[in-house]
């Protein structure tokens, strides 16, 4: 048996029109699985759809704001409609708003604390019991340097993916006696969309780089091998866990 082979399994993935979440798709997909691509933007899910049907997947679209949580129940049901059950979510949408502390407000403090922290807890637990019904599950939420680390432009979003963290803990002692693992990847500074300010300043992408032991910032095919190990039955024992993924920035 092959434990990393994705076939016959079936990924949402949210915040898949761009950066990590398209890169999850184009992972899990080449392993096998076929994938429900969730994101706002129709016209960036469709290229993405086009492409990894080139490459002879199965992917199906789903434009949808993860912004208004009474939407979550529509959202649910469509993203079950193309193949009728959902084998791996994986959490990816999330925004960064770098506000100085002194410039956080509450509807700033709740855009970032919604979308990161609340919506990949109340998708888990609608995604949940289809899975609990197949003995089978991932869970795979996003995590980040400032899940550790704190930076002073990042007040809400650190506190976002601190929480992330715990509630990664917290949702594998709930469902993991299911056959449900629950895992989060924690990224150190990779370029997408988010993180074009940072790039843009050569200088604080290069000091990024330096903080790094193994000397430079992530790409995103860097991420594959850990998104199909987490999405995968190798992985089957692992639960509760926030992997970095960052090049050794946290080891240092
Ligand atoms: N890029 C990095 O260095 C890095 C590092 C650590 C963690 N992360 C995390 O990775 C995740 C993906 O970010 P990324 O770096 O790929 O950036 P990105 O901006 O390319 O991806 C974020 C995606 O979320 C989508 N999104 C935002 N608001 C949404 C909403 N209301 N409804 C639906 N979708 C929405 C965006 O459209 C976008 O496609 C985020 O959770 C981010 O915090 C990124
Ligand atoms: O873009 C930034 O300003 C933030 O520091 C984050 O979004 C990081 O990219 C990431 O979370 C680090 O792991």
């Amino acid at each position: 048996m092959n434990c990393f082979d994705l076939t016959g399994k079936v990924a949402l993935i949210t915040g898949a029109s761009s950066g990590i979440g398209a890169q999850q798709a184009r992972a899990l997909t080449a392993a096998g699985a076929s994938v429900v691509l969730l994101g706002r933007r129709q016209n960036r899910l469709d290229e993405l759809q086009l492409q990894l049907q080139a490459s002879g997947a199965h992917a199906t679209t789903l434009a949808a704001d993860l912004g208004d949580l009474a939407q979550l129940d529509d959202i649910v049901s469509r993203c079950m409609e193309p193949w009728q059950r959902i084998d791996i979510l994986c959490n990816t949408a999330g925004v960064n708003l770098r506000q100085h502390a002194d410039e956080v407000t509450p509807e700033s403090w709740d855009q970032t604390l919604d979308l990161n922290l609340k919506i990949p807890f109340f998708l888990a637990q609608k995604l949940i019991p289809q899975m609990a019904l197949r003995g089978w599950g991932k869970i795979i939420n996003v995590a980040s340097l400032q899940s550790e680390r704190a930076f002073a432009n990042g007040i809400a979003y650190g506190a976002s993916k601190g929480g992330i963290l715990q509630l990664t803990r917290a949702m594998a002692q709930a469902w993991s006696s299911k056959g449900i693992s629950c895992n989060a990847i924690a990224p150190g500074f990779f370029p997408t969309e988010l993180t074009e300010p940072v790039f843009a300043q050569g200088d604080l992408s290069q000091q990024l780089a330096d903080q790094t032991a193994i000397g430079r910032n992530g790409q995103l095919s860097d991420l594959d091998g850990l998104c199909v190990f987490l999405a995968s039955h190798g992985s089957d024992y692992i639960t509760g866990q926030t992997i970095y993924i960052d090049g050794g920035f946290t080891a240092k």
